[in-house]
Formats: C-alpha cells, sequence, structure tokens
C-alpha cells in the first residue's frame, strides 16, 4: 500500500513492473510506463497509465508512480485522463504525431489549463514532455522542439499562468506526450539557476519561441526539479564531452537545490545532491550510459530512486540531463 507521509514526502516514486503490477491501483492516484514501446493513454485498475517509450530492447521498464492521499475521482477531458484525490492532480494526455506538433501541443496545453482550473487544482507543479525526434527537423528545416515551444508558448500567452518545472525530452517513438501534476492549495514557489538565463528568456537564436518552465518547482517543503543540463547562461557548455557535460550538469543541479539560491527564492532550507530522490537521467548516446551512471552514483545517495534512459536531449549539443525530486 502506497501512503504518503504527509505533504513535505514526495508522492512520486520509480518502481519496477512487476512491483507496479504487484500495486493492483492500491493506493495509486496515476502512473508513467517507461518502457519499449509507445501506445495509447489508458486505465490500469481504474488509474490513468501513460505509456513512454524510452527503453530500448531489452532494458528495464521503470514505472513512475503518483501515490494517491484519500479516495481519487477519475475522468476524460479533451483527449486527457486524470485522477485527483482533493490534494493533487495528475494528467496524461497523447498530443500527436511530433512532427510539426506545435498546434497541437498548443490544444493540449490549453486543455490541460482548462482541466486544473475546472476540477480547482490550480498550482501546476511539475510537467513532462516526451517527443519522439526532438531534434529532428521537418521539411521546412523546423526542429520539433522548436516547434513544441512555439505551441506550448501560446497556451501560456494565452492561458497566463506561473510556468512549473518541467522536462522536455527525446522519446523513441510515439509522437508527443505529456503529462503533469497540480496541487489544490499549497504554498507554491518557481525557482531559477543563479548559474543559468531563465529558459523563458533564451536568445532567439535557440527557437522562435522561447521554452516555458522553471528551473524548479517548490510545493511545501519538497522540490521539483526539472531536466537539467550542460547550460551556462543560455549556452552549452562543453560539446562532445560527456564526462564534462555531467559535471556541469551536476553542479547546476547543486546550484539550484542549495541553500543560498532557496534564501534567494524568500525559501527556507535547502539540500545538496545526495539529498535527490527519484533521479531519473537522459543520455543521448547509448554508449554514454555506463560513463554517466558511473558518474552519477559518486553523487547521489545509494538511497535515490535512480534510472537511467538512452534518449534524445533537446539540443543537438547536449549529451546528458538530469532531474530529481529533494524533499
Ligand atoms: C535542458 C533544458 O531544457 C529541457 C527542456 C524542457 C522543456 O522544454 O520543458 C525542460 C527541461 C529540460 O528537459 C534547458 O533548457 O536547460
Amino acid at each position: 500500500m502506497l501512503r504518503t507521509g504527509g505533504i513535505t514526502s514526495s508522492r512520486c516514486s520509480l518502481r519496477t513492473a512487476e512491483d507496479f503490477d504487484r500495486l493492483a491501483g492500491d493506493g495509486v492516484l496515476g502512473a508513467v510506463r517507461y518502457t519499449t514501446g509507445a501506445g495509447p493513454v489508458g486505465w490500469e485498475h481504474g488509474c490513468p497509465v501513460l505509456p513512454l517509450h524510452m527503453v530500448r530492447p531489452g532494458g528495464p521498464e521503470v514505472v513512475e508512480v503518483w501515490a494517491a492521499s484519500g479516495p481519487v475521482r477519475t475522468g476524460e477531458h479533451r483527449g486527457l485522463h486524470y485522477a485527483h484525490d482533493g490534494e493533487v492532480l495528475f494528467a496524461a494526455g497523447h498530443i500527436g504525431p511530433s512532427a510539426g506538433c506545435g498546434e497541437a501541443a498548443r490544444e493540449a496545453y490549453l486543455a490541460a489549463f482548462e482541466l486544473v482550473d475546472r476540477l480547482g487544482y490550480p498550482h501546476l507543479f511539475r510537467m513532462w514532455n516526451a517527443l519522439e525526434g526532438i531534434t529532428d527537423r521537418d521539411g521546412r528545416g523546423t526542429e520539433v522542439y522548436a516547434e513544441f515551444c512555439v505551441g506550448r508558448a501560446r497556451a501560456f500567452e494565452e492561458s497566463p499562468r506561473p510556468m512549473p518545472a518541467a522536462t522536455g525530452i527525446g522519446a523513441l517513438g510515439g509522437g508527443a506526450s505529456f503529462y503533469f501534476v497540480a496541487h489544490r492549495a499549497g504554498r507554491v514557489v518557481h525557482l531559477e539557476n543563479p548559474l543559468q538565463v531563465p529558459a523563458h528568456e533564451y536568445p532567439r537564436r535557440y527557437g522562435p519561441r522561447s521554452p516555458s518552465f522553471a528551473r524548479a518547482t517548490w510545493l511545501e517543503g519538497v522540490l521539483h526539479v526539472s531536466g537539467t543540463a550542460s547550460i551556462l547562461d543560455d549556452a552549452t557548455v562543453c560539446p562532445g564531452d560527456v564526462v564534462r557535460q555531467c559535471q556541469v550538469t551536476l553542479a547546476n543541479l547543486a546550484a539550484l537545490v542549495g541553500r543560498d539560491n532557496l534564501a534567494r527564492h524568500g525559501l527556507p532550507g535547502g539540500w545538496v545532491l545526495r539529498d535527490l530522490r527519484q533521479v531519473k537521467v537522459y543520455v543521448k548516446r547509448p554508449e554514454d550510459v555506463p560513463t554517466v551512471t558511473r558518474l552519477c552514483r559518486e553523487e547521489f545517495s545509494r538511497r535515490a530512486e535512480f534510472a537511467v534512459f538512452a534518449v534524445d536531449v533537446c539540443r543537438p549539443d547536449l549529451l546528458v540531463e538530469i532531474e530529481g525530486i529533494a524533499s
């Protein structure tokens, strides 16, 4: 039985497929299967479950499970499958084919905003976007990620609200999908990283519309950390060098979660890398997985839940990206 230990512990856990199947929906709000194939969002044991094609054949499936804190109500809204428990709303949707996904992304995001507004969970605190062929270009030379960012930015413009922590990452198939969690009433603070330009202020050379996300979102003592990479100010550093990119990424994470940065945002406390839990690592080149895993293992706690996926990252010159939750 999954139970949260109160609002200051994370609702999220990374599990094996067997472990998830054993839960049979008991205490589960929603889940994401990081798996070997794509498929539609569906219901398993009454919970919304999104399959993301992020694992290569023979690799282990990882299931990200969001725990419920009480009785769950579920539904569907404009293609989104959702569940909520009075405190947290989990929702997931398929946006469509990733090439030329701008308009579909705009519509999906507007549907998401309408859902959180209608159900009364106004505090979006974490969003994930999985894009097949994220750095591919269409016939007109437009990159999938740039196209996605245009649609998402339009949605935030049409239905203004704070931008939460997010991940925008490659997938091996399945087009474009997304999922998110929103809170009903907690105190939410969105953080930036002192070592990086806010993503929503990136200059135009990275795309016609900048990415709509914060570097982290603090919710009642839990810090949800966005996908973080080897970017200083707005520039990729150490192109081609996976070891140094990993080190820069870890230093960026340390600066983001540290006491000084929390104080800068008017928040108490702070964390170090060893406090991160539910760590997900994305590695562009499959051959770099052992190196990145070793470097991460040296920095993160043995007690951290940890998953590595060999998938593309949002810029052609980024080789690694890391996210996690500190509590
Ligand atoms: C790695 C970066 O961006 C990535 C893309 C994101 C998005 O578009 O939602 C969010 C975090 C990262 O997954 C970055 O700009 O630093």
